[in-house]
């Protein structure tokens, strides 16, 4: 099975890269829904929620058709500042008006958070309500999966040399060791993520040139960023700006849908 080769599209200002990440993710949301009347989105925490604001009063989008799901989430309560979710409500749903009906942002269940276990099981089974028997796919086909890169090459919550990138089983996996605070947390799995139809990467600034480097110019070193390859006929990006790509050699693709 082949898999896709990253695409990488750079950028000169912050503005242009969130005005160009907010037009690729109208385009694949329209023609997911044109497909199947729903669009299927995982989205990251960390520095990523703040680059979608390109996509507030943007034209096309569909909120009341999207599915939003996390790529990773902390075992913290929702409002906890270092909640993924919590985030995203602060950067982007807060500004929606309620365009995206609550019910479509699922988010962990805040009454497990002391048991990692079933509150791991029960976010699966959230992922299972919407995707089983849907593409009779063993893993879910998310329209989108939007992942960020950590200075130390991890995405979601798969971190360099953890056993969890070997889940080859689970949807939704966690970890109580992560090496970057908070410990407890859970991961969409790598597999889940290769299965996705699209994938793509943000990346800004100057701390992120060597570890971006690395993984577009030595994918053989298997970062967990680099292993990020979803099969035929998935796409992989990475909308970067030009201080995070000062350094790759890796060639550019002048951005236009
Ligand atoms: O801990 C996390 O880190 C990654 C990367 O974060 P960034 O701030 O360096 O962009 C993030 O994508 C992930 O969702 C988060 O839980």
């Amino acid at each position: 099975m082949t898999s896709a080769t990253p695409v990488l599209y750079s950028f000169p200002s912050s503005d242009l890269l969130t005005e160009s990440l907010a037009t690729y993710i109208t385009k694949i949301q329209k023609e997911a829904i044109n497909k199947k009347g729903r669009f299927t989105i995982a989205i990251s925490g960390g520095s990523l929620p703040k680059t979608l604001r390109g996509l507030i009063g943007k034209p096309g989008v569909k909120w009341d058709k999207w599915h939003v799901y996390y790529a990773d989430e902390r075992i913290v309560p929702l409002d906890d500042p270092e909640s993924n979710h919590a985030l995203c409500e602060r950067e982007l749903f807060s500004h929606l008006g309620g365009a995206l009906p609550a019910a479509q942002i699922h988010h962990i269940d805040e009454s497990l958070l002391g048991d990692i276990e079933e509150l791991t099981d029960a976010y699966e089974g959230e992922l299972i309500k919407e995707f089983a028997n849907k593409d009779a796919a063993r893993f879910p086909v998310f329209d989108l999966v939007l992942l960020g890169m950590g200075p130390d090459g991890h995405t979601a919550s798969l971190f360099p040399g953890h056993p969890l990138l070997s889940e080859a089983d689970r949807w939704v996996a966690y970890i109580e060791d992560s090496p970057k605070p908070p410990p407890k947390r859970i991961t969409l799995t790598l597999r889940v993520i290769n299965h996705a139809a699209h994938v793509a990467f943000v990346a800004s600034g100057d701390g992120k040139k060597d570890t971006l480097r690395t993984i577009l110019d030595e994918p053989e070193q298997g970062l967990p960023c680099s292993r990020v390859r979803p099969a035929h006929p998935g796409t992989v990006s990475w909308f970067v700006d030009d201080a995070a790509s000062a350094l790759t050699k890796y060639a550019r693709t002048q951005f236009g849908v």
